[in-house]
């Protein structure tokens, strides 16, 4: 149990702002206070003037006709060395800028110049475009702007593509250094759409030089869903990841649909009544830019559509992708683009609205939004706890009582142990099977029971049975055991045998000898209290499985020490097995009735899949700096902001799939909406059973005990859909306490098994250097758990291929040989497309296939520094 936070949902505080891309007006602190009474947080403010645009154009112009047309030199560069004289743009005068400072730049949000181009093939634009971004930047700092929103890089000229980005992200990485203090947003599109990417009046764009451009390409310009993504994660890795940097979206949501909800007594209805929904792009690509550190919202008048009352509204898919943001730990602003000018504070005249029909008034207040978006704040689980904040696992040391305390609120976990007590102890009775009491009591102990929530269940448990127990609890924690000692005199009717140990050093249960030699009954034992057993010195129980009622043990007091009928444990991790549950309980393993005895849980296991988590990433670099072991760590994270890399992927956008009413790839067919990220694909890593019937015995030339039973080691091999980067592995566990009891923090199985359990948070192994992960792809983990008897960690190492398309004969086509894959789990062949799965079988004819290429390769990572003691 590893999960610490709050159990009450802080809720979501919402920051709307308005912007308006042509405001010619001066942000003074009174327009400032007219937002806020018009119930905006935030307003947005150009850095610099028309007046400054048409100077930077006329200097161009005048340059232009002075210069000779380029040519290539000698050694045949052009476009990369410009022996030519320079094009420097004189500081800015007082017209080329509205900003003045003042006690309301703080709410302000500066928008640089979009008519510039840093990624032009004409290096005297992109030079041109980066002496502009520089001015602005610097003034804006100068001006106290604390948040800076930067227009998307230009991905397309001509027939080039994405080439120039990688000078825009160099800018932005000058701008970084020169704006120490601000925040800055890359304002980018979902999809790379190259139609949207107009140019407009006065832009740089279009006056890059003829012998730069490559002539178009034959090919209609295509959608590329992942494309702006790409953009972003070359101008973050060039900024190194920066933590001042962050996405600013353009989102074509209709958000004031939202806002107006409270209007409507059916909302829902409303929406569904749309005839033709605004498209939100494949939820995969969705869900990439859920995980991105996406700060601001943009969303634009045209997204309005209006409802049979004329109201804006919101398609559901929407709502769901709005209400997944709100719920990250740093939910982004929003910001109302093109709505129309702020009531009684800027004339409509000059501002294009996109919303004609709509006038402004016809908007909902703001407050009526916030208080909306609010309700759709819903899901308990996200407010447990701050989410993607990456915190090391929780430290051996002995746990606080409020730390039992939160633990102790979980509605599943407890509720579940009891239920599969009741059920061991059912079956035990409906099997007669013989008990390691003489009196037949069922001998049950909980081992590690903290502050004893599972002590009061398993009592629960026999009354609901009907079966008698002798309950016994062992516990380490000398503060919990005050506590424990507590209860059993208030709550439990001093029915427990409470024992003060490490339960790797306890001997047992003890239970009066049946009689003395002198044929009285022995009276210790019936309840025992407090067990003083540590006190005398160790006996051996016969593991002969016909005498485990054979007290041949010599007797303290005139009990003898007997065998455990029912072990319960809860000393799981987030991914099972790293809270040491393995090595605790082989220390007792001895002590359960060989025969028949139980453990709750009976098994765990360990599961995982690879993740892109650039904000965790992020965070771990920062640690680094104080922290070299910080790379190495694995992190106890509510993931939130992160992709999953590999999924049971559905292809189609978020309409056809409403439309199709089908729901996630993992074959359910319920008809529900489709607005779940696709479902990872998770997949076991290894397991652990108990009692364990396979610890070698102690070797007689060896002074510790052997821990190499507990070694594991897992290759597993994930098929990847869309191209991203691997920044970790999500780790998470399943166990099973009893019978078909389950417990399950794997996102694929836990609603079935454990939904709305609360106490694991899953585990996040990290990787030093992120790796980019090719369209249709193979991830493929390398995982250790390690020991050296003295402590456990674990060792970790990823390697991504390539599937090159090959035509060979079926027999020497590579295939992945990868463990693993559980029924119910896509398999790799059905996840690179059809062509494999569906190949006819037999004949030696020659036929499509795939092999691997190796294209990147981590590190091994190792947690030993900060490995768990044993
Ligand atoms: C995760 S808590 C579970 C507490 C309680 N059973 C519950 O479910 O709320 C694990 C407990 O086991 C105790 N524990 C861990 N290792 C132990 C050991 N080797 N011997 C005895 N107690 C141990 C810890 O002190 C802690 O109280």
């Amino acid at each position: 149990m590893d999960n610490y936070g709050a159990a009450d949902d802080p809720g979501v505080t919402f920051c709307i702002g308005h912007h308006e891309p042509t405001r010619t007006l001066m942000v003074t602190p009174q327009v400032v206070s007219r937002a806020h009474e018009s119930n905006y947080d935030l307003l947005t403010v150009p850095i610099t003037t028309t007046h400054f645009h048409s100077r930077v154009l006329g200097l161009l112009s005048s340059y232009l006709s002075n210069l000779q047309p380029p040519s290539f030199d000698r050694i045949g560069t052009m476009a990369t060395s410009q022996n030519t004289r320079p094009l420097t743009i004189p500081p800015l005068t007082k017209l080329d800028s509205n900003l003045t400072p003042n006690e309301a730049t703080s709410q302000l949000v500066g928008v640089t110049s979009s008519w510039i181009d840093l990624c032009s093939p004409d290096p005297l634009i992109a030079d041109l475009s980066r002496q502009v971004l520089m001015l602005e930047v610097a003034y804006a700092a100068f001006c106290g702007i604390g948040y800076l929103l930067i227009p998307s890089p230009k991905l397309h000229h001509g027939g080039m593509h994405s080439e120039g980005v990688v000078y825009y992200a160099r800018a932005i990485q000058d701008a970084l250094n020169l704006g120490p203090y601000i925040q800055f947003h890359i304002w980018l599109r979902m999809v790379d759409n190259p139609e949207l990417e107009v140019d407009s009046m006065g832009d740089l764009a279009p006056l890059a030089r003829q012998e730069y451009l490559q002539l178009e390409a034959g090919n209609l310009p295509k959608i590329d869903p992942f494309g702006t993504w790409d953009a972003w994660d070359l101008i973050r890795k060039t900024c190194k990841y920066h933590t001042r940097l962050f996405v600013g979206k353009l989102n074509p949501l209709p958000l004031l649909a939202l806002a107006l909800l409270p209007h409507l007594e059916h909302p829902l209805n409303y929406i569904t009544a749309l005839a033709m929904p605004k498209q939100l792009p494949a939820l995969s690509v969705q869900s990439r830019w859920h995980s991105e550190p996406v700060h601001l919202l943009t969303i634009d008048g045209s997204s309005f559509l209006k409802n049979p009352k004329g109201y804006p509204v919101l398609s559901k898919a929407h709502q769901a992708f709005i209400a997944k943001l709100m719920r990250l730990r740093t939910p982004p602003w929003i910001l109302l683009c093109n709505v129309g000018p702020i009531p009684g504070l800027e004339s409509a005249e000059g501002i294009e609205t996109n919303q004609s029909q709509l006038s402004s008034s016809e908007y909902p207040s703001l407050s009526a939004s916030k208080n909306t978006m609010i309700l759709l704040h819903t899901s308990p689980m996200y407010g447990i706890c701050s989410s993607d904040s990456p915190r090391a696992p929780p430290s051996k040391d002995l746990a606080q009582s409020i730390t039992y305390e939160v633990f102790e609120k979980d509605p599943i976990k407890y509720e579940w142990y009891e239920r599969a007590i009741t059920k061991a102890l059912r079956d035990w009775a409906d099997q007669k099977k013989p008990t390691s009491h003489p009196d037949g009591k069922v001998i049950l102990a909980v081992v590690g029971a903290g502050r004893g929530p599972l002590v009061t269940r398993a009592l629960r448990a026999s009354a609901e049975a009907g079966v008698d127990i002798d309950l016994w609890a062992v516990e380490k924690n000398q503060n919990a055991f005050v506590l424990l000692q507590r209860h059993n005199e208030t709550i439990w009717d001093s029915k427990v045998t409470l024992v003060q140990s490490d339960m790797r050093s306890w001997k047992g249960p003890r239970v009066r000898r049946q009689a003395t030699e002198s044929g009285a009954q022995d009276p210790v034992g019936e309840s025992l209290g407090i067990d003083d057993s540590l006190l005398y010195t160790p006996t051996k129980r016969t593991n002969d499985p016909g005498r485990a009622s054979d007290f041949s043990a010599p007797t303290v007091s005139g009990s003898t020490y007997t065998y455990v009928d029912i072990v319960v444990s809860e000393l799981l991790g987030s991914f099972a097995d790293n809270e040491l549950s393995p090595e605790c309980l082989d220390g007792i393993n001895d002590l359960i009735n060989p025969v028949h005895g139980i453990s709750i849980p009976a098994s765990y296991s360990a599961h995982l899949t690879p993740i892109s988590a650039p904000k965790l990433h992020s965070d771990v670099v920062n640690q680094t700096v104080s922290n070299h072991a910080a790379p190495e760590t694995p992190y106890v994270v509510m993931l939130h902001a992160i992709d999953f890399l590999s999924t049971a992927e559905s292809t189609g956008t978020t309409e056809n799939l409403n439309q199709n009413n089908t729901n996630r790839a993992s074959g359910s067919s319920s008809p529900t909406l489709a607005t779940e990220f696709p479902t990872p694909f998770v997949q076991t890593a290894w397991s652990f059973s108990h009692p364990n019937r396979n610890i070698p015995p102690p070797s007689p030339i060896q002074s510790t005990i052997s821990n190499s039973h507990n070694v594991r080691q897992t290759r597993l091999s994930f098929p990847t859909q869309n191209r991203g980067v691997c920044h970790g592995l999500a780790g998470y566990f399943e166990t099973v306490l009893y019978g078909d009891v389950e417990l399950s923090t794997n996102p694929v199985t836990m609603d079935a098994k454990s939904a709305t359990m609360i106490s694991w948070f899953p585990i996040y192994f990290p990787l030093k250097t992120p790796l980019n992960v090719p369209d249709n792809g193979e991830v493929v983990v390398t995982m250790y758990r390690q020991t050296d008897d003295r402590k456990v960690w674990y060792e970790w190492m990823v390697e991504v291929y390539a599937l090159e398309r090959i035509s060979a004969p079926v027999m020497n086509l590579a295939t992945p040989a990868m463990t693993g894959i559980r029924s119910g789990s896509p398999s790799v062949d059905s996840l690179k497309g059809n062509e494999n799965a569906q190949k006819p079988q037999g004949g030696n004819s020659n036929q499509t296939g795939y092999r691997r290429v190796r294209v990147g390769m981590s590190e091994m990572h190792s947690s030993i520094k900060e490995g768990c003691l044993m």
